[in-house]
């Protein structure tokens, strides 16, 4: 595989920064996860406006514009023959002498790389997923706001060991006040006598998957809501998904031990599949 570093396509086994680089030293940096379907990149855009979004928050100004970032990504794509694929944009702080302050930085890293990827969680897109809710909450977002996709996620990695240890296929996070948040890696929806819910996104990552799934009720005629929910409506719900990128969607058909609806996928879920690919097979840039 080609991974492309700050300019220059290097094969894999030479794809390596330097350990003064602020995103291995303190995951000091930003990245994003995106998808290609059939030699076209899903939502590039989006997820390109994101990836800057993301490093306004903390401030990186990156080395390239939007436009080159786009560019660079369908580039990795095109230079390793990917048609379906999983693509993994990284800017970095940069190298820099030890120390927290990115002043000792002078140019950020800038590194792509992108690999085949199927379906994430294989046969449980029909049987669904047993999560987990779990003990560590959710970053608050007066400490590192969960809507930055950075280098940091112990904080998601915490919730999956926790849910690996469970027994869990995915982890739940609640916030610091008891509501729900979202999964280890995905937004998460309930569904209620045929109305779908999901929290706003103050507690969770502004998915893009998640924005396509609201798209697509509407699409369908499916009345949603946005608002704050808890373990109650968790558990008393009728379905449950999450959504993202990598898991794309995925049912949820029991949770802490507690059989969610008759324990199947629902109808909700059922309509959405089938609307979610056909959008990703028939949108998206061509590189
Ligand atoms: C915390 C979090 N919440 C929601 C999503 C879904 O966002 P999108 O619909 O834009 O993809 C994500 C993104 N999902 C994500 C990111 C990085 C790695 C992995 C993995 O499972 O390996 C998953 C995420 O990391």
């Amino acid at each position: 595989m080609l991974v492309y570093i700050n300019g220059k396509f290097v094969p894999e086994d030479q794809a390596t920064v330097s350990i003064f680089d602020h995103g291995f030293l303190y995951g000091d940096g930003v990245f994003e996860g995106i998808r290609a379907y059939n030699g076209r990149v899903f939502r590039l855009m989006e997820h390109v406006d994101r990836l800057f979004d993301s490093a306004k928050a903390i401030d990186l100004i990156p080395p390239v514009t939007k436009e080159e970032m786009a560019e660079i990504i369908k580039e990795t794509l095109r230079r390793n023959n990917l048609k379906n694929a999983y693509i993994r944009p990284i800017i970095s702080r940069g190298v820099g002498s030890m120390g927290l302050d990115p002043h000792r930085c002078e140019k950020p890293t800038v590194v792509c790389a992108a690999s085949e990827w199927g379906a994430m969680y294989g046969d449980l897109y029909e049987k669904g997923l047993t999560a987990v809710t779990v003990c560590v909450r959710r970053n608050t977002p007066d400490s590192l706001p969960p809507n930055i996709k950075s280098l940091n996620y112990l904080n998601n990695i915490l919730g999956k060991i926790e849910a690996n240890y469970k027994g869990g296929d995915e982890a739940i996070f609640l916030d610091r006040t008891g509501k729900l948040a979202e999964g280890s890696g995905d937004n998460i929806y309930l569904v209620k006598n045929g109305k779908l819910y999901t929290p706003p996104t103050i507690n969770n990552l502004k998915g893009i998957t998640r924005h396509v799934l609201l798209e697509l009720l509407d699409k369908l005629g499916i009345p949603y809501e946005i608002c704050e929910l808890g373990l109650f409506d968790l558990y008393t719900a009728d379905e449950v998904m999450v959504t993202g990128t990598a898991a794309e969607v995925c049912a949820i058909t029991k949770i802490d031990g507690r059989v969610i609806g008759d324990g199947k996928p629902g109808a909700v879920y059922r309509k959405l599949v089938p609307a979610f690919q056909e959008i990703t097979q028939n949108e998206g840039d061509a590189y």
